[in-house]
């Protein structure tokens, strides 16, 4: 749909340019989030490789991307899609492909996230493609975070929403237990996410994940991070730390951007 509001305005510079109000609109989260998508986009420059996020946000973005490559206006895009379905929808608008072997170092990635906390710091995985997120937004020199202002939390991971864990399907119920018993001390459940008919959710990786239901925070991120990934059985979990160089966040008042600093 289109969008009469104007996806690129940025509210700092909307009140220095002293311009008129916009008649008071009600968005959709979605149109939210491609306005925040279309935002990153601007970030692209002819000749990069690309990490191509996974979600209903950065679905935006890979559309934009395409848009911009048929219309002329970028070439020689090389895209590392971070999920089978972004590589599916990245090769449906024209965008070529290449993987992690073939580029170890990603010039931008794109991508959405479940929460983001005032350091910069990310949920992701409730899409279900954290390892490969994690993989390929670790290696890029630029990552730009795209949500909409209902993304933006105090703490992550204590808002009893989930954390997901991407573990081994050998024995999943050993190692969800001793994920429930390690954050047991944040109020913590473990369940097993569940795809269609009720069976376990596989990744792209063949895993299963566990969501963490926690209703404290953890306090100190990086400690609890280390336990997480110490358990035999786990292969990762969605807290992006110190990962995001930029998030972008699309409001009712327009887009902000917040910038990685030394904290
Ligand atoms: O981490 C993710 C997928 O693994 C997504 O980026 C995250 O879940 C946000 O999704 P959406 O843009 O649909 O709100």
């Amino acid at each position: 749909m289109a969008l009469a509001y104007d996806p690129l305005f940025i509210t700092s510079e909307k009140s220095a340019m002293e311009a008129p109000s916009p008649p008071p609109m009600i968005l959709t989260q979605d149109e939210l989030k491609r306005i925040a998508a279309f935002k990153a986009v601007e970030f692209v420059e002819s000749g990069m490789v690309l990490g191509l996020g996974t979600g209903s946000t950065a679905k935006h973005a890979v559309d934009r991307i395409g848009e911009l490559l048929r219309q002329g206006k970028l070439e020689n895009i090389v895209g590392i899609p971070t999920s089978k379905k972004t590589q599916e929808q990245a090769l449906s608008v024209g965008i070529p492909l290449s993987d992690l072997d073939a580029h170890p170092v990603i010039d931008l990635s794109i991508d959405g996230a479940d929460e983001v906390d005032p350091f910069l710091n990310l949920v992701k995985g409730r899409g279900g493609s954290l390892l490969r997120e994690k993989m390929i937004e670790g290696a890029s020199k630029k990552f730009v975070v795209i949500v909409d202002e209902s993304k933006m939390v105090k703490h992550i991971g204590g808002s009893k929403l989930a954390l997901p864990v991407e573990i081994v399907p050998f024995c999943w119920k050993f190692t969800a237990e001793k994920l429930r018993k390690l954050l047991e001390g944040y109020g913590c459940e473990a369940n097993l996410r569940l795809g269609e008919k009720g069976k376990p959710f596989v990744t792209d990786n063949g895993n299963y994940i566990v969501d963490m239901y926690l209703d404290k925070d953890m306090g100190d991120l990086k400690v609890v991070s280390d336990e997480i990934l110490r358990l035999p059985g786990v292969v990762e979990h969605g807290m992006f730390l110190d990962m995001a160089s930029t998030v972008i966040i699309a409001g009712e008042l327009g887009v902000k951007i917040k910038n990685k600093q030394a904290f």
